[in-house]
């Protein structure tokens, strides 16, 4: 069977992650940009952690885990030392919840892929479990040939597009003009900062049909 691979909007869905040292925070410190509202259960914390619960960031219960602590939770981690803990945390969950168990992919029902964003380009790579350590340097090396103009070159795409979808009601035309976008000009234009010349460009598509007036 093949994975699913999804964006999830957590804002204000609960989040239970069981443990809390290197790895509980690891995951936790990407969890924490979505606003979900998370509780963290474990007799100990890393100093980062700490320094985020004194900071009203998450809710830290000081405690082993026990069955009760997953109620409600959307997604779960079990990221403890304990194999058995972990397992015992799996067996606690009902089959509508997310859990992810850091040391047995078997028992996980999703995994975190190795990830970094530019703007709003989100890059996401996974190996299905193989290798994280594959997914971490694939990541690196995207991160460079991905650089900052990526994130004004996607901010200039957005506003186009809400720009065509108000501007052009004719499907087709609509289509040839996010084609004609993705042309390399528009990136080398924003890369240069020729913010004129590319508004100019995006005019020429949207009076005439979506076309080029000449081939840049
Ligand atoms: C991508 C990333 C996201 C994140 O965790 O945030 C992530 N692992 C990362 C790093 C990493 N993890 C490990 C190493 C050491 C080298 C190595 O062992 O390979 C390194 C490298 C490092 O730390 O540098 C060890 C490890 N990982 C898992 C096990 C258990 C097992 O396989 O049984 C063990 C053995 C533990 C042990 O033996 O004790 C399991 C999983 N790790 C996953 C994700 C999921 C698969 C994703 C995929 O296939 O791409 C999956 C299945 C479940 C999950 O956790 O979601 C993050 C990179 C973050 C970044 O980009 O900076
Ligand atoms: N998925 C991954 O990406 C990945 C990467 C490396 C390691 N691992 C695995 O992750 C696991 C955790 O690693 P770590 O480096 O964070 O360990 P760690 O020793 O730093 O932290 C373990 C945490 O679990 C807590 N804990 C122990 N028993 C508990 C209980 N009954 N209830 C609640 N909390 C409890 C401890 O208080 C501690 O905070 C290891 O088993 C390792 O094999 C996973």
């Amino acid at each position: 069977m093949k994975s699913y691979p999804i964006t999830l909007k957590l804002r204000s869905q609960k989040i239970v992650i069981v443990g809390g040292g290197v790895i509980a925070e690891r995951k936790l410190r990407k969890l924490l940009e979505t606003g979900a509202i998370i509780t963290l259960i474990s007799p100990e914390i890393t100093d980062l952690i700490s320094t985020f619960v004194s900071e009203g960031k998450l809710t830290w219960k000081n405690k082993n885990f026990s069955k009760d602590d997953l109620t409600n939770a959307f997604i779960i981690i079990a990221a403890t030392n304990s194999r058995e803990v972990n397992q015992q945390v799996y067996e606690a969950c009902n089959q509508t919840q997310l859990i992810n168990v850091v040391d047995n992919p078997a028992l996980s029902n999703f995994f975190v892929p190795s990830t970094f964003r530019r703007g709003k380009l989100e890059i996401s790579v996974s190996t299905s479990g193989a290798s994280p350590g594959l997914s971490k340097k694939i990541v690196e090396q995207l991160y460079t040939q991905f650089d900052d103009s990526y994130e004004w070159y996607l901010d200039f795409l957005a506003d186009a597009r809400s720009i065509i979808q108000e501007r052009i009601t004719e499907p087709k035309t609509r289509y040839r003009i996010q084609r004609n976008l993705l042309e390399p000009i528009f990136y080398e234009l924003t890369r240069s900062q020729s913010v004129e010349e590319r508004r100019e460009l995006l005019e020429e598509l949207l009076t005439n049909d979506g076309e080029f007036s000449r081939k840049p």
